[in-house]
């Protein structure tokens, strides 16, 4: 029997119920013996003093002592008897009192004690009183019939009790255990793909009890778990479509949207070369020298590097716009960029048309002795362009006039400082009769600064 089962716990339930109950019926029925061996024993004595009662009588009336000693012996070896006193009658002196008593028998509350009187009748109608007959009863025997007696009750109450228990484990085994470890079993078998198979106990169908209850619980239970399982099956199919789908018109959305961006990028970059563009010459305009102006400004400071600029204006353009027109002026402003475009073509050179006619060259790492010589070959390259100009003062064809100034660390601290320098030294170069370059020299004073 295991500790743990339901039918072994149920039997030490039942057995400590009926040991209990035994005890109780146990008590009962002896107390019961106990009264029926004293009515009994009573009835014995009774019987004994009828017996003697009339012997006694005759022996005592007779005076026959002999007689008399004899049916107290007797009465004495009677088995419930303990003792046995006869007191004779006397009307002048006391009772005389002959006795028999049992060995080792001893005054009893417990046991019965009778008392009967002695009388003779000599001849009819004469009924004389002789004396008094006690019989008492020896508690002792009362004590052995009880204990055979108790021997057998606790017997049967424990057998009963016994066959109770084992009963009931039988029955509680053969009608619960079983089923309830065929039910724990299924249950410890069940996943969610064989939750169609229906629990079912090997007993008649048709019994309906708590167990059937439980039986139809369970599959109750596994045909809605079979049922959500179903349910949630079909909706991660169609979450995992929706996703799909999602997934889809995402990438789709993205590439439309990258594309889109890169309309707009390059459509940014457009519109950001055109604002940093000059439209007649496709040189960079006032807005992107400013930018860069800055930038290199700061990179010559922090370098320590040589930083050149060329302010570069056509000589005389108010007379070739007027001669030839306006159309032919915009031609030879194009030529000219053109001109400048390729002298100065190196990386990180910057041209650009910062005024009607007038042109700036940004040259970074170079210093005026080499600036001077790129704007000497500005110069032929524009006379080389050969645009005819019969106006013009200087020539009769198209020139222009070169600035030239080195950014100096030590006494320029803004650009501004370097453009002044190459406007100034343009203002000289046209003063000077044009078609010719003038370089800066900030050391000296303003007077002798010129070459
Ligand atoms: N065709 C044309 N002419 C322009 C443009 N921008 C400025 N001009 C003209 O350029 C001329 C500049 O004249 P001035 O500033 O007097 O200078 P200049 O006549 O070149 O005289 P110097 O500079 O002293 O040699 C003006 O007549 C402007 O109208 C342009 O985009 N196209």
């Amino acid at each position: 029997m295991r500790r743990n089962s339901l039918g072994g716990r149920l039997v030490l339930a039942t057995l400590a119920f009926c040991l209990l109950f035994t005890v109780v019926v146990a008590a009962l029925r002896t107390w019961s013996a106990w009264q029926n061996n004293v009515a009994a024993m009573s009835g014995e004595l009774q019987l004994i003093a009828q017996v003697y009662q009339r012997t006694l009588s005759k022996s005592i009336w007779d005076m026959d002592r002999e007689s008399l000693q004899a049916h107290l012996t007797s009465a004495a070896n009677v088995a419930s008897v303990g003792q046995v006193v006869v007191s004779l009658q006397s009307s002048n002196r006391a009772p005389e009192v002959f006795q028999r008593r049992r060995e080792g028998w001893r005054p009893s509350t417990l046991a019965p004690v009778l008392h009967v009187k002695l009388d003779y009748e000599a001849f009819p109608g004469s009924r004389e009183a002789v004396g008094e007959f006690s019989l008492y009863g020896d508690e002792r025997v009362l004590w052995q019939r009880l204990r055979a007696e108790m021997v057998a009750i606790v017997a049967t109450q424990v057998a009963q009790s016994l066959l109770l228990a084992s009963l009931i484990m039988l029955m509680f085994s053969r009608l619960v255990t079983v089923h309830v470890r065929r039910i724990a079993q299924h249950l410890s078998q069940l996943t969610p793909l064989n939750l169609d198979t229906k629990l079912t106990l090997e007993r008649d169908r048709r019994r309906q009890d708590e167990l059937s209850l439980l039986v139809s619980g369970v599959n109750q239970l596994q045909g809605n778990l079979s049922d959500y399982l179903e349910r949630q099956q079909r909706d991660e199919k169609e979450l995992i479509a929706h996703r799909d789908n999602l997934a889809a018109l995402v990438r789709e959305r993205t590439l439309e949207l990258e594309k889109t961006n890169d309309r707009l990028e390059s459509a940014n970059a457009m519109l950001d070369g055109l604002a940093r563009t000059d439209p007649l010459t496709g040189l960079a305009n006032r807005r992107h020298f400013d930018e860069t102006k800055e930038i290199e400004f700061r990179r010559a400071q922090r370098n320590g590097q040589p930083l050149s600029l060329l302010v570069c204006d056509i000589d005389e353009f108010k007379r070739y716009n007027d001669a030839y027109g306006h159309a032919k002026g915009d031609q030879c402003l194009r030529a000219v960029a053109r001109a400048i475009e390729s002298t100065c073509a190196r990386a990180g050179e910057l041209v650009s048309r910062i005024g009607g006619e007038e042109f700036a060259v940004l040259l970074p790492g170079t210093d005026a002795q080499t600036g001077t010589l790129l704007a000497t070959q500005l110069l032929q390259a524009v006379a080389e362009l050969g645009i005819a100009h019969r106006d013009s003062g200087t020539a009769p064809f198209i020139t222009v006039s070169i600035g030239l100034a080195q950014f100096d660390a030590e006494r320029m601290q803004s650009f501004d400082a370097l453009f002044e320098q190459a406007d100034t030294a343009l203002y000289l170069a046209k003063s000077r009769g044009r078609n010719q370059v003038a370089v800066a020299e900030p050391q000296k004073s303003l007077d002798d600064k010129w070459s």
